[in-house]
């Protein structure tokens, strides 16, 4: 191993153009970071972590990304899980926006920067394996000296790119080690699996947007065609390029004699450009053909096996899911309110995907209602299980989620106890007050999240299970984490994406969710209707239990009113109660309407509410309207 001195003196020769044995890729990063980043090797600078509101916003940026990531990351993470290897996903400002890493080193992964919201990239970090693979477009090895800033030579950091279907890039995939052998050759196999796995998550993207258009994919042996194929790119009715993988666009350069940094020259040319057919041909390449019939001439002579898939509709539509196509579950959330609207889409794009869902939303706005609705649409076998963590006295949850072996405890059943976790495997698990889970349970559901696996309190052997998880939680996580009182590292790993509900108060949908409520309390083979003052009184509420406030209004109104007809004087009494004359707010609003001579637009201008709003206090307070 070269001394810190040696090290950067091995640095300052290459850049002062001495001959270096080591690989390309890093002697042209070093001098990269000379020349173009004016970074100094003899300066060594801490790993940096980014703020929590810019990690949010990075995040937010690769939320689709991270998305259809998660599965790959999963599947790589548990063949390296055991050996010390670290995940990360960097975005292409080479920002960790993903991250998976045994627990109990978090201390010493953050400090190295092999962390959530550590920067990677090449002019903060020098060479590193993340920045050098955003600069180079190139799967590469960064091992130990290999890095230019001294306080990363002990890390060995293989990296792959990640491509979006018009061949920008979007993301880093790494692999990292806090320790490893001195050997470079020791990480060539993390090299082949991290490459490997970049190219599984441009195909799942590729696949995911190209519904519509024809997907040719490749490989260079039969047998590997149909199951694990090199690349793939997506060709339009026209016979048009339309996406590609890396691999893909590597294949379209070959064959046109191009450049694949420049896919923009690549997408949109004719299939018969790269090969000796076009898109009438495409039907001789699908599966009802033996796969080693189906073999391709490339324009530069090459051929390859390739297989076609049919577009699933031959119209081509916009890729968001149009109302009447959001599974009938999602659809009862809702009816035309913006937000809502624009929610159930996202639902319905998440529902059958394996990602983790956060809810977020007041007390009463329905997030166990649309848990259970995104665990109905999401086409999942499995049960749909729901645990309120607040409800469970705390020496009992880890029992409960994790189950216990036989005679684990003193009470403990006989013959041992499933856990929920386990009750849930092949379904949903919603845990519902997630911000109330004991700190010392956060990070044992955290390796089931990222091993797939459960130990029962007091068992040796951990099981395997396979759930999606969705939580919710009427509180701030994000504060919850700041305060110390919440794992960042789990907050992180329950809200792959984020729905919010909007509170009752702001939703336009409000006479849909009314009627469905008087549906629901409707007698069987009777009537239930509302008059119209009583529908007013209603409209002009504040909702602070949200749903669950009107769900409980109604049911009672519905029990005391007289021929199927709610009047104002069945509703719960605090409804028809105004405002007493000395209520400070009634008296606050009273005088700047006296001010504005009773202009409720002047006076909603004044307090910085819209009209509307004004409307309904004064309807509360009793200003009658
Ligand atoms: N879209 C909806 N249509 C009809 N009823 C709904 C809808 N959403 C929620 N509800 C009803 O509102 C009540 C509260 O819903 P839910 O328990 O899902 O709220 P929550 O946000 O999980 O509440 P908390 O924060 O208290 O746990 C339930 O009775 C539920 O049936």
């Amino acid at each position: 191993m070269l001394s810190p001195v040696d090290h950067i003196r091995e640095i300052e020769r290459v850049g002062a153009g001495a001959d270096s044995d080591r690989d390309a890729t890093v002697v042209q990063s070093w001098l990269r970071c000379i020349r173009d980043h004016r970074l100094d090797p003899a300066q060594a600078c801490e790993a940096y972590i980014v703020p929590d509101g810019r990690l949010r916003e990075h995040r937010q940026q690769s939320e689709d990304l991270i998305a259809i990531a998660r599965s790959g990351l999963e599947g790589l993470y548990r063949h390296i899980a055991g050996q010390n290897y670290v995940l990360l996903l960097a975005d292409r400002q080479g920002v960790t926006v993903d991250f998976l890493g045994d627990p109990q080193w978090n201390g010493q992964l953050r400090k190295a920067g092999l962390y959530l919201g550590a920067e990677w990239s090449e002019a903060r970090a020098g060479t590193c394996a993340v920045g050098a693979c955003i600069e180079q477009g190139e799967a590469l090895t960064i091992h130990q000296t290999d890095h230019f800033d001294n306080t990363h030579t002990p890390l060995s950091c293989t990296a792959a790119p990640i491509y979006r279907a018009d061949g920008e890039l979007a993301a880093v995939l790494d692999i990292s080690l806090l320790s490893s052998p001195l050997q470079k050759t020791s990480q060539r196999l993390a090299l082949h699996l991290v490459s490997a796995t970049a190219r599984r998550i441009e195909l799942a993207h590729l696949m995911a947007q190209a519904r519509h258009d024809w997907v040719l994919r490749f490989a260079r042996s039969p047998e590997f065609l149909d199951v694990d194929p090199e690349a793939a790119v997506s060709v339009d009715a026209s016979g048009r390029i339309r996406g590609m993988t890396h691999g893909g666009a590597r294949i379209l350069a070959a064959a046109a004699g191009g450049d694949w940094r420049r896919p923009d020259r690549l997408i949109g040319r004719p299939l018969s450009d790269y090969f000796t057919m076009d898109v009438d041909d495409l039907p001789e390449l699908t599966r009802r053909r033996p796969t080693h019939d189906r073999l391709l001439v490339a324009r530069d002579g090459n051929s390859l096996f390739a297989h076609a898939i049919e577009p699933q509709h031959k119209v081509a539509r916009s890729l968001l899911p149009r109302r009447d196509e959001i599974p009938a579950p999602l659809r009862a959330l809702g009816g035309a309110d913006p937000a809502m609207e624009a929610l159930q889409v996202r639902a319905a794009k998440l529902a059958p995907k394996p990602v983790p869902i956060l809810i977020q939303g007041e007390t009463g706005t329905g997030k166990e209602f649309l848990a259970r609705a995104l665990h109905d649409g999401s086409g999942l076998s499995g049960p749909y299980v729901a645990v309120n963590c607040a409800a469970i006295p705390e020496t009992l949850i880890e029992s409960e989620l994790f189950g216990h072996a036989p005679g684990a405890f003193t009470g403990a059943a006989a013959g041992g106890r499933k856990g929920l976790i386990e009750a849930a495997d092949g379904g949903t698990l919603f845990l519902d007050e997630i911000g109330d889970m004991p700190l010392v349970l956060q990070a044992r559901l955290l390796r089931v999240l990222a091993e797939k696996e459960v130990t029962p309190v007091g068992a040796t052997r951990p099981r395997p299970v396979t759930v999606r998880i969705l939580s919710a939680s009427h509180r701030d996580l994000a504060e919850l984490v700041a305060a110390g009182r919440f794992r960042a590292d789990l907050y992180y790993r329950l809200n792959a994406a984020t729905l919010t509900l909007p509170p009752l108060r702001a939703r336009r949908d409000f006479d849909w969710v009314l009627d469905r409520l008087i549906e629901r309390h409707r007698p069987k083979g009777g009537a239930l209707a509302l008059s119209a003052p009583a529908r007013d009184l209603l409209r002009g509420h504040d909702w602070p239990g949200n749903i669950r406030e009107l769900d409980n209004a109604m049911s009672v109104a519905a029990a005391l009113c007289e021929g199927g007809r709610i009047e104002v004087a069945d509703l719960p009494e605090h409804f028809h109660r105004s405002a007493p004359a000395s209520d400070p707010r009634r008296q606050a609003l009273e005088a700047v309407l006296r001010d504005c001579r009773g202009n409720v637009s002047e006076a909603a201008r004044r307090l910085g509410l819209d009209r509307t709003t004004v409307h309904r206090q004064m309807k509360r307070l009793g200003l009658g309207v």
